[in-house]
């Protein structure tokens, strides 16, 4: 079975094309500036040079037509007709209290992700574009949708809840939901079988620090607590994101600056973090780049970013009374062993000793970087959000057909 994994944002759209028999992406792309002046769709084939295209998408009905098109295409495609394409997969960033699982879509999944619109704004009305999308262009072919939140369902009260008046909670859903579950999941059982135990006998801390960033206490292979909130923009400082501060900040800053709630929203979202501290980037290799060449503030925004993380680190080995190990992942996480360095470094308290030169070797492979007597294991393991929804997807689209009577056969 083929099935395609479309990761929607609201001017970008990353797609992975799967073969389930092997469970081996056989194509993978992003559209971007989706709705601007010129979008560019790259497109890659193991082996094969990189393809980009610059054309005038204005829509992400136009960008599935693109990707399906590109798919197909006489030279650079790897399927010979769309009808190739047996389910997709979608990632979705709220799912609110209404998933623990990942679920086919119909039409009462759609109200229930367009109702969680407010809680996500940034991402919830793009992966609704993506469903419609797909919907227009491949019209019989069943969707999933696999949520960042569904993961992080497992969380006792004592995690989730805010201490704000209860009725906020039973009213509007006021609580911690937290993101990259699906990432958070993966590295965790990837982690396990790295280190041969059953995570169901581990105490596991991953650190999911890309663009977005997020820590997770995993508690016998449940979510125990998580750094993100309500929305995304709890917890670590991030690239534009803020990540923790005083709730006053906000009521204080639009009476001072005489701002709107609006902009001090996106203030937070886009305007903060690494980017609001440096001046320099968002991007973290340009932070280390700039530090290395003497930015003061460029050193004070990585001091900051790696201070919260070992923050988030030892607050969890206090949730959890203990760890074995702490994951690494996602695009700095995987890559900068200078970041792994500067978190790792002050966790000698708790009995990690970091090796050094296991720190500084790069591989796609899960990885230990720490020493063979350190009393906490430091793994990286390169997530695979991706990989986990199409096999989501896949067990939910197999599971129907069984129901249905159909034969199959992967
Ligand atoms: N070699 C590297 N060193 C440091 N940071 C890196 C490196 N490669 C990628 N990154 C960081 O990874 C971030 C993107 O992470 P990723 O997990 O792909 O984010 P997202 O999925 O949220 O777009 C970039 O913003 C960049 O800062
Ligand atoms: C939930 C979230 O922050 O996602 P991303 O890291 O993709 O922005
Ligand atoms: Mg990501």
């Amino acid at each position: 079975m083929n099935i395609l994994v479309i990761n929607a944002g609201s001017s970008s759209l990353k797609y992975q094309l799967y073969d389930m028999k092997t469970e081996t992406a056989i194509a993978t792309g992003r559209v971007e500036r989706i709705g601007m002046d010129s979008s560019i769709l790259t497109h890659e084939v193991a082996h094969q040079p990189e393809v980009r295209e610059v054309s005038e998408i204005l829509d992400h009905t136009t960008a599935v037509k693109k990707v399906l098109d590109m798919l197909t295409h006489r030279k650079f495609g790897v399927l010979r007709n769309i009808s190739d394409i047996q389910a997709v997969g979608h990632r979705v960033v709220h799912g609110g209290e209404s998933f623990s699982e990942s679920v086919l879509v119909d039409a009462k999944v759609k109200l229930e992700i367009r109702r969680l619109f407010d809680l996500a704004p940034l991402h919830n009305p793009a992966h609704m574009m993506g469903i419609a999308a797909v919907e227009e262009n491949l019209p019989h072919v069943p969707q999933a949708v696999v949520f960042d939140t569904a993961f992080h369902q497992s969380m006792p009260p004592t995690s989730y809840l805010y201490a704000i008046p209860t009725v906020l909670y039973r009213k509007h859903k006021i609580r911690r939901y937290g993101f990259h579950g699906t990432s958070h999941d993966y590295v965790s059982q990837r982690a396990a079988e790295y280190l041969g135990k059953p995570l169901e006998q581990l105490k596991l801390i991953t650190c999911h620090i890309g663009n977005g960033a997020s820590c997770t206490a995993i508690l016998h292979g449940k979510s125990f607590d998580t750094s993100m909130g309500m929305t995304p923009l709890e917890g670590l400082m991030m690239g534009t994101r803020s990540g923790d501060l005083d709730p006053a900040v906000v009521p204080y800053t639009i009476n001072k600056e005489e701002l709107t709630l609006n902009e001090v929203n996106s203030m937070l979202n886009k305007h903060s973090g690494l980017i609001a501290i440096s001046g320099v980037s968002s991007d973290m290799r340009e932070i280390v780049e700039a530090m290395n060449d003497g930015n003061d503030n460029a050193k004070l925004a990585f001091d900051m970013y790696t201070y919260r993380i070992r923050k988030y680190i030892g607050a969890y080995i206090a949730a959890m009374d203990g760890a074995d190990a702490i994951i690494f992942t996602a695009g700095v996480g995987e890559n900068s062993d200078v970041l792994r360095k500067a978190v790792c470094e002050r966790l000698t308290f708790f009995g990690v000793q970091l090796d050094e030169a296991k720190n500084a070797i790069r591989s796609p492979e899960p990885r230990k970087i720490t020493t063979d007597d350190s009393a906490v294991s430091v793994l990286v393991v390169p997530t695979n959000e991706e990989l986990l929804i199409a096999r989501d997807t896949y067990r939910l689209v197999l599971t129907k057909l069984v129901g249905q009577g159909v034969e199959t056969e992967g």
